[in-house]
């Protein structure tokens, strides 16, 4: 598990069976037509496109409760994690691009097979953590931190397609921050396991520069260690980010959301980041589309080291500049 990875690798994972709106699955292709792999040339290292993942959608996946397409879900993000694993293990910094947020069980997986002593930071509207009992819709993007979490496994069935996953979270290693829409079970899970959240409420009384330095104190102090970060689109306002399946008024100014990302980015330890939640059919313009996909990449570009002060001359951009 490197501390310090120097070349990014890019990882589309185009999947949308862990919700029921389509579209969500080109949202890999919608970041890429948004400039990502241009924009992250200019920065400091070497980028690697690994294209995307092909995905099997099982005939025969009956639901399991009211939990949908169970088996392709979790086949999907067993392949996920292998390949999130191997990305890690070449010494890459790697970028996820979905798809919904059940993705992250892949990922999260994937990267902790390489670094288990990582912490999680979610940035997103919602909680994700609910369990097949608690959660209103079934959906399993609501689901995602619930299979990760060790706390949590005496409450989780044995859903079929997900007996790959062994919990390897605790709850003292994960923060969210930007919630804003957590159903009654999640609220219940988060006070039972004591889990550090930043509610938007939070962000408005605290700022988000205290957010982001009680995030670090509580993941880093005791040890620095690498950072997932977990960053569903929809925790960015909706008139930023429209072009998403569950838009929650209320949400991440565009200066707020590129703070969180420049201070992860100034920790140097961003090992592995999910953009998930894309969804380029549910824009109500080709505008909405593409604002939302830009927001995506301004994200993803300042995680890594993009900077709103510039930087000095180099031989590349003095190369460009004479292009
Ligand atoms: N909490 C709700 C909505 S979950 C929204 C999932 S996401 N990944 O944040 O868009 C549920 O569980 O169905
Ligand atoms: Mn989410
Ligand atoms: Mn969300």
């Amino acid at each position: 598990c490197q501390s310090r990875a120097h070349s990014v690798a890019v990882l589309g994972a185009p999947f949308s069976k862990g919700q029921k709106r389509g579209g969500v699955e080109n949202g890999p292709k919608a970041i890429r037509d948004a400039g990502l792999i241009e924009r992250l040339s200019h920065l400091d290292y070497p980028v690697h496109d690994f294209g995307d993942l092909s995905f099997q959608y099982l005939e025969k996946d009956e639901p399991y409760m009211h939990v949908p397409f169970p088996r392709t879900v979790g086949r999907a993000n067993k392949l996920l994690s292998g390949a999130v694993s191997n990305a890690v293990g070449a010494g890459h910094t790697t970028i996820m691009l979905g798809g919904d947020h059940s993705l992250a069980i892949g990922s999260v997986e994937g990267h902790a097979k390489q670094c288990p002593d990582l912490c999680l930071i979610w940035v997103d509207a919602h909680a994700d953590i609910n369990t097949p009992f608690t959660s209103p819709s079934g959906n399993l993007h609501g689901q995602s931190v619930a299979f990760m979490l060790k706390e949590l496994q005496n409450k989780m069935p044995e859903l079929p397609g997900f007996s790959w996953v062994k919990p390897f979270l605790s709850a003292k290693d994960l923060v969210y921050i930007g919630l804003r829409d957590v159903d009654p079970g999640e609220y219940d899970i988060l006070k039972d396991l004591g889990v550090q959240y930043f509610t938007m409420r939070d962000i408005d009384r605290l700022g988000i520069q205290r957010v982001m330095e009680v995030t670090f104190h509580h993941l880093l102090s005791r040890k620095q260690r690498p950072i997932h970060l977990s960053f569903d689109i929809d925790a960015m306002d909706p008139s930023l980010a429209p072009a998403t399946g569950t838009p929650v008024n209320g949400g991440l100014t565009y200066r707020e959301g590129i703070w969180i990302t420049e201070e992860i980015h100034n920790t140097g330890l961003l090992s592995v980041m999910d953009l998930v939640e894309v969804n380029p059919d549910l824009g109500a313009s080709r505008e909405a589309v593409e604002s939302t996909a830009s927001m995506a990449v301004d994200v993803i570009a300042s995680a890594l080291g993009q900077t709103r002060e510039g930087g000095p001359i180099t031989q590349e951009s003095q190369t460009l500049k004479e292009d």
